[in-house]
Parts: structure tokens; C-alpha cells; sequence
């Protein structure tokens, strides 16, 4: 089995609690609420913009032109292509995209950028490692509902779920797949476990990303109060 298959089976607990996520439950039967698509979009916006910093990080880790050239794929490709779920989103809630964009990003959601920019302070086996389950797990949510129980054509959501289901993002997903495998190959025991441990802790994060968004996360201290500023 390669690296990246024996880490997918590893953690399909966490692939699953992704895929039974109310938020997810939500896109697929049309439910998911308004401020709550608000709230994922704005953020994720945000993600987005540091997503591709790691990439430009990965161009600088790059050993040779061939790992250049593909992040500047993937680059291209946020910047252009991936707006589409996004728009879907906003459209189907009737707001402007505009005007769902954050500056700030809420805890979970900071940190999961933390995270991947300390992946890309380690090495490039490492960045991809943790990169890697963010488009291993909406392809393969998106491909599985497609072929086990297609949303309905007038979901508000259904552009979402088929943009992810596309034969172009199928090949981002394997080629991503086959670059985890080879820099695996060829790092020592110790950099596979950290590149494992990286991959883990970022299906974590994809699971809490769907929790904040649908718990409207915000930096709002516990229970309302603040100890800032607060006599002891
Ligand atoms: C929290 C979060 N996780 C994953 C994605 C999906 N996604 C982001 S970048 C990318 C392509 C990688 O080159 C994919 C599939 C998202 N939008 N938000």
C-alpha cells in the first residue's frame, strides 16, 4: 500500500466524521442555514488566500522545476477555478460574495492556517503531507455522494457538490496523492512520522472548520465573559 493510501485508511474515522458533519449534511439536503453559509464562505475565503502562500512556500521549498511548475498549477487553479464553490454558495443564499469576505479569521479556522504554515517551516514532504487532506476530503466527499446519493438537481447547493466531482479535480487529487508518495519515498523514518503527524492533525482541522462554520465560531471569550482587564 502506498504512504498516502495507508494514511487515508489510517484515519477513514475522521473521513467519516467529516462526511456525517451536520454542515455537510446540510449541503447535501439543501438545509445548511443562511448565516451559517455566510459564516464558512467568509472564512474560507481567508483560507483560501493562505492556502496559496503555502503554495508559494512550496515553490521556494521546490528541488527542481517540475515541483515549480506544479504549484503554479495549483496556484492558477485557486486563484481562478476554486471562486466557482464559493459563488455557488453566496448565490445560494442570495448575498453578494463581496460582502461575505472576512479579514479576520475566527479560532479554528486560524488555527488550521497556523498549522499548515508550520508544515511549510519544516520541509516540502512535510507542507504536502498537510496539505493533502484538504482536497482528499472534499473530493472524496463530493465523489461519494455523487455516486451513492446525488443531490437533488434543485438543491441551492448542488453546483458545490459537482464542482468537486469533476474529472480535472479527480487528477489534482491523484497527482497530489502521487507527489505525498514520492517525497515519502524518499524522506528518512523520522520525516514520514512527522509528515503522518501532519496529515492527522489537518483532518482534524478539516472537521473543526465544518464545527466553526456551523457554530458561527467567533472570538468571543467562553460563556460571554472576559478576564482581560478583570480585577483578580
Ligand atoms: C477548509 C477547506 N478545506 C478544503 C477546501 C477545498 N480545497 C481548498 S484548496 C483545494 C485545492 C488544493 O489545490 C481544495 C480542494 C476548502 N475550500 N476549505
Amino acid at each position: 500500500m502506498s504512504f498516502s493510501a495507508d494514511l487515508g485508511a489510517k484515519h477513514k474515522d475522521l473521513f467519516e466524521s467529516f462526511w456525517a458533519h451536520p454542515f455537510l449534511r446540510g449541503l447535501h439536503d439543501g438545509t445548511l442555514p443562511r448565516e451559517c453559509v455566510i459564516h464558512y464562505v467568509g472564512q474560507d475565503h481567508q483560507y483560501l488566500n493562505a492556502f496559496i502562500r503555502c503554495y508559494g512556500l512550496g515553490v521556494a521549498r521546490s528541488p527542481d522545476r517540475r515541483w515549480m511548475a506544479w504549484f503554479n498549477e495549483q496556484i492558477r487553479f485557486l486563484l481562478e477555478d476554486e471562486q466557482h464553490p464559493h459563488h455557488v454558495m453566496c448565490e445560494a443564499v442570495g448575498i453578494s460574495y463581496d460582502d461575505v469576505r472576512q479579514e479576520d479569521l475566527v479560532p479554528s479556522a486560524q488555527a488550521y492556517v497556523n498549522h499548515m504554515e508550520l508544515c511549510a517551516r519544516d520541509s516540502l514532504p512535510v507542507l504536502m503531507a498537510g496539505l493533502l487532506p484538504c482536497p482528499w476530503t472534499y473530493i472524496w466527499a463530493c465523489t461519494r455522494a455523487m455516486s451513492e446519493d446525488p443531490p437533488a438537481n434543485d438543491n441551492p447547493f448542488h453546483g458545490w457538490w459537482a464542482f468537486y466531482a469533476t474529472d480535472e479535480v479527480q487528477n489534482l487529487l491523484a497527482e497530489f496523492q502521487r507527489g505525498v508518495d514520492e517525497l515519502a519515498e524518499r524522506a528518512s523514518p523520522s520525516e514520514r512520522d512527522r509528515m503522518a503527524r501532519a496529515f492527522e492533525r489537518s483532518c482534524h482541522h478539516e472537521v473543526r472548520f465544518w464545527e466553526m462554520a456551523w457554530s458561527l465560531e467567533s472570538w468571543t471569550p467562553p460563556r460571554g465573559k472576559t478576564m482581560i482587564g478583570t480585577a483578580h
